[in-house]
């Protein structure tokens, strides 16, 4: 199989780390770069609890771009970050497969206009964990039957971005089959601010931050006397891995934005 040549940004990120490691592991994976913004002209080996890559770390990611061939640039930093990254690889022929969540509507929509008119294939995936992405599916065969829909999300309290992508992506997915509904009571009031979550096309999102979470997420679906649960667990970094690793490896022979897993798992 032919080496596939990664850029990697946020190498010391709580997912950067993991990802290095499948890269280290992965015969047919070379990390040819690491964009941080610490560290520049270091090489990842030289970093206490990086795996022995001699590859070398830029500052500036454009400088990056313009000096490191690569094939893919795998980004795992923050939503604002993470878009310049995923712009300026597109402008020098790097397919991007992102992590990083947070991006609003409007700029996947600028970026899927962006690869399309380059050719060039983006993978943006809110969730890399395929018992999420089946969670989400679920979630959306159930939305059918039962239109009353509550999404509860639990991360790690270093969180940048709520609601997370995953709840986002869940929503919008439920939305394509669930018939329009206005959910709890004409008349409900919030005596206190943000009570009953964020909303997306009628459905609440609730937003749970503690120390000890790593990404769990409930989908409840309510009907006359009864409650469907659908409820995943990532209970470590390493559950998004396989979904990275096929990530980079599809996203080499497309040539247009794909936004979540669910559309390249068979
Ligand atoms: N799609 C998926 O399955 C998953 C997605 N995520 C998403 O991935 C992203 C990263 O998550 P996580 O690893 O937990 O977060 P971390 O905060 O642990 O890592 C983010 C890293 O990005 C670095 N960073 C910040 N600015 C820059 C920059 N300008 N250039 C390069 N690196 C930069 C940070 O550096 P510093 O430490 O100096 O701030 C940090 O090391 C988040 O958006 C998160 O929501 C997370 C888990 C799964
Ligand atoms: O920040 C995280 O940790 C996670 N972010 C993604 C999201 O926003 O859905 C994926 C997963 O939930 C972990």
């Amino acid at each position: 199989m032919e080496k596939i040549r990664i850029i990697l940004a946020g190498p010391r990120g709580k997912m950067g780390m993991e990802a290095l490691n499948l890269i280290y592991q992965t015969e047919h994976f070379e990390l040819q770069a690491a964009i941080d913004r610490k560290n520049g002209g270091k090489l990842i080996s030289s970093i206490e609890g990086l795996p022995p890559i001699d590859a070398p770390i830029y500052e500036d990611a454009e400088q990056c771009f313009k000096e490191i061939d690569a094939d893919v640039l795998l980004d795992l930093t923050t939503p604002e970050v993470g878009r310049i990254h995923t712009e300026l690889a597109l402008k020098y022929n790097i397919r991007p497969v992102v992590g990083t969540t947070g991006f609003n509507e409007q700029e996947l929509k600028e970026l899927a206009k962006e690869a399309e008119e380059k050719g060039i294939g983006v993978i943006i995936a809110p969730n890399f964990a395929i018992g999420a992405v089946l969670m989400m599916k679920f979630a959306q065969m159930a939305a059918k039957y039962f239109p009353d829909v509550e999404i509860i999300e639990q991360h790690h309290d270093q969180k940048l971005d709520a609601p997370s992508g995953t709840a986002i992506k869940t929503a919008e997915l439920i939305s394509r089959v669930r018939q329009e509904k206005q959910q709890g009571h004409p008349n409900e009031k919030e005596t206190l601010q943000g009570a009953r979550g964020a909303i997306f096309n009628g459905m609440r999102i609730h937003s749970v931050r503690l120390p000890g979470l790593v990404a769990h997420q409930e989908v409840l679906f309510g009907g006359n006397g009864q409650i469907l649960t659908i409820r995943h667990d990532s209970l470590h970094r390493s559950s998004f891995m396989s979904g990275v690793k096929l990530a980079i490896e599809k996203v080499m022979n497309l040539n247009v934005l794909v936004y979540g897993l669910e559309n390249i798992i068979e």
